[in-house]
């Protein structure tokens, strides 16, 4: 596993940090939203082929954070974002890249299913298509069926392609949205409390589905819910009132953490 770190790391880092490549790493940043200063001086390396989450409570950041790894927040005019963020080494904010080959670059799924209006073929299919990945349609058919079959979809949809994709569970939407998201063959996936809308069975879908995925993809998630940080993530970085508290290999921030704060917050005592 040595072999394949790219960038030196600290004996200090965490394990998973020591174990995998360096994908996204994110030095001083500050957001704000107007005079709003919703993030502050964060720095994190998020490692590549493997889960990390993003805990703390309400309204600390995490969101924004997260919005910040594919300039989402360039969406919304009162945001402002300082510091370094790069993936692979280079810079997110640099002038001359091309916001919208990042944004393919770096898949998201959002809180609620958000699939297209349009068939369950469709959904998966317009990405690749934009994009040109596909040279004819027995291509795009081909991407199609591996998307819905890695997001664990595929033999419950696959007599019914052309029904619509919100004719699904409330589960099974998100899964074609993280079909979606894998057709353009992203290096990131970001995940916004992708749980949050689903009842607890279609959760452990996902949740498996998560396991599954990291092998291929760098997978950042924000939750709620401490017990999904703990069972999907390897990395988790806590998050208070804007600041990174502490980031550590999952098991240790459950187990024994170095914060107060963090203590505090896994052991229920705010948030
Ligand atoms: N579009 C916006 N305009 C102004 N302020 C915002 C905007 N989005 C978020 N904020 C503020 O920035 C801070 C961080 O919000 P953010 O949504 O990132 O937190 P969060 O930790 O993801 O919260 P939650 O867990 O409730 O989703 C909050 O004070 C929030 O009110």
């Amino acid at each position: 596993m040595d072999t394949m770190i790219k960038t030196p790391v600290a004996d200090s880092a965490p394990r998973i940090a020591r174990e995998r490549p360096l994908k996204i790493k994110a030095r001083n940043v500050d957001v704000y939203y107007g005079e709003k200063h919703a993030i502050n001086d964060l720095s994190i390396d998020i490692p590549d082929s493997a889960v990390s989450a993003f805990i703390g409570p309400s309204g600390c950041g995490k969101s924004t954070f997260l919005r910040s790894i594919n300039r989402m927040n360039d969406t919304i005019p009162s945001c402002r974002v300082t510091g370094n963020i790069e993936i692979d080494g280079r810079d997110i904010y640099d002038r001359t890249l091309d916001v919208v080959q990042l944004r393919a670059r770096i898949g998201m799924v959002f809180q609620k299913p958000n699939p297209f209006p349009k068939s369950i073929y469709e959904n998966v299919a317009y990405g690749p298509r934009i994009h040109g990945f596909a040279r004819n349609k027995t291509d795009l058919e081909e991407i199609v069926v591996t998307s819905l079959k890695k997001a664990g979809l595929f033999e419950e949809v696959k007599d019914r392609l052309d029904h619509s994709g919100t004719s699904l569970s409330g589960g099974q939407q998100q899964r074609l949205c993280i079909a979606r998201a894998i057709a353009v063959n992203p290096e990131v996936i970001l995940m916004d409390e992708p749980c949050s809308a689903l009842d607890p069975i279609a959760t452990a879908r996902i949740e498996e589905l998560i396991d599954e995925l990291r092998q291929n993809f760098c997978i950042v998630i924000v939750t709620h819910s401490m017990q999904q940080a703990a069972r999907v993530s390897q990395l988790t970085a806590f998050f208070h009132l804007g600041n990174l508290v502490e980031v550590g290999d999952t098991d240790d921030i459950f187990t024994a953490p170095k914060d107060k704060r963090t203590q505090d917050y896994i052991t229920g005592r705010f948030g």
